[in-house]
């Protein structure tokens, strides 16, 4: 029901204040980031993935005897139940692999019997028990896709070293670990970005974990939000070189294009997670003998604050550091999706600890009055 004193919608919901959450708080106007009260620059370097992920579903860093229980539940829930390893090896090999993992992770679902137990422990227990079990959704259909076998994961690894090794097949060095592990810290959790609201408007109509995180995992694709970082690389790899950028840039600003991993919802300023992607790419593509990207990223993102006033997102530098690692670009987004997992169900399980329906208003700009003239008349 709309009358002429309806305020006119925020498109896009700019500003509005969709739920209260102890999880993140991002600063857009100093450009800062904080996880349940630490800030990102204090967290990245001094705390690993694992570390994080007990952070966002308990509030607190762990101790010791927190932090080794949490790796051995996730070590020991990585398998993947064999109906579902049969269905990620029945996708067509050319499916994007985010449309891949979606699936993959509602079928999860239909092999849970536990699935539609709402009792938070048994809510707790999928939470964990996804972020575990992500990485070898990814890993197995990339491997399925590559014509190569599966590699099982081991337990006996981390995280960020446990997926490098499902998708490689071989251990990674202790650099390409901690890299990874830093980037996953970093993407963990961003307040109410688009994935996290899905997954909290999936939750909050008391539906079950695993729509909630399929939710997410579509929402997160698109080129808008998590998508972004392989439209980086694509555009770097077009580009070619450091004496293209600014041609390239000024026809996409001339046509109204994007230029992907610059500009951002909230912030107005950098963001914080931008500088760290940025050392970590600045020292990966100077090893590999090829500084050209990094250089060809600084120029645009140069231009775009002259231009346009707009910064580089965690996207523009996450792109180099994937693809010095020789991360296949469609695995970039999947990536994100990985460590974001552990924010989602963060994010799930704070909505069910209160929750009420999300359902906003909208605002029926549609004709009115109109009589159905039959079928045969029209
Ligand atoms: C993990 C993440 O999700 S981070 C974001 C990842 N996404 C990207 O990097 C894609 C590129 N960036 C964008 O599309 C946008 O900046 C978004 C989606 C991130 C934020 O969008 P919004 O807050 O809705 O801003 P909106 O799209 O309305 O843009 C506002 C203005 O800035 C311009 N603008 C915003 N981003 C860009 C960009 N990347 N390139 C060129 N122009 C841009 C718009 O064209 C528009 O200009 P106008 O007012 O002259 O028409
Ligand atoms: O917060 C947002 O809108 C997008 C973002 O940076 C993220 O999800 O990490």
């Amino acid at each position: 029901m709309t009358n002429s004193a309806t305020p006119a919608p925020a498109k896009g919901l700019e500003g509005i204040i969709a739920a209260s959450t102890r999880l993140s708080d991002v600063q857009g106007d100093v450009g800062k980031l904080i996880y349940c009260g630490y800030d990102i620059d204090e967290l990245a370097g001094k705390v690993s993935y694992e570390e994080v992920v007990y952070l966002l579903h308990h509030g607190h860093l762990p101790n010791r005897k927190e932090l080794n229980d949490l790796k051995e539940h996730l070590a020991a829930w990585r398998e993947l139940p064999a109906g579902v390893v049969k269905i990620i090896k029945a996708l067509p090999k050319d499916t994007p692999p985010m449309n891949a993992i979606r699936t993959a992770i509602s079928a999860l679902g239909c092999f849970d019997t536990t699935s539609e137990d709402s009792s938070m422990d048994s809510q707790r227990r999928k939470a964990l028990r996804l972020v575990a079990q992500i990485p070898t959704v990814t890993a197995f259909f990339h491997r399925h896709r590559s014509g190569k076998s599966i590699v099982e994961p081991d337990s006996k690894l981390g995280e960020a070293a446990n997926f490098l090794y499902m998708i490689d097949g071989e251990r990674p060095s202790e650099e390409k670990e901690k890299t990874l592990d830093l980037c996953y810290v970093l993407h963990a959790d961003h307040g109410m970005n688009a994935s996290t609201f899905s997954a909290r408007v999936t939750i909050a109509t008391l539906s079950d974990m695993y729509s909630a995180i399929t939710s997410a995992i579509g929402t997160l694709k698109g080129p808008l939000h998590g998508g972004a970082n392989e439209g980086v690389i694509k555009m770097l790899l077009e580009i070619g070189s450091l004496d293209k950028v600014d041609a390239y840039v000024e026809e996409c600003l001339e046509q109204k294009k994007k230029i992907m991993g610059i500009g951002h919802r909230v912030y107005k300023t950098l963001d914080p997670r931008a500088p760290h992607l940025k050392r970590m790419a600045q020292i990966l593509s100077a090893k590999l003998g090829e500084p050209k990207w990094i250089q060809m990223s600084d120029r645009i993102a140069e231009i775009m604050l002259a231009r346009k006033h707009l910064h580089a997102n965690v996207d523009f530098y996450s792109a180099t550091v994937y693809y010095s690692l020789g991360v296949p670009i469609d695995l970039f987004t999947p990536i994100f999706a990985i460590s974001r997992t552990s924010g989602w169900t963060a994010h799930v399980l704070e909505q069910l600890m209160d929750n009420r329906l999300i359902r906003p208003q909208s605002l029926y700009t549609g004709p009115v009055g109109l009589k159905v003239v039959p079928v045969d008349q029209r």
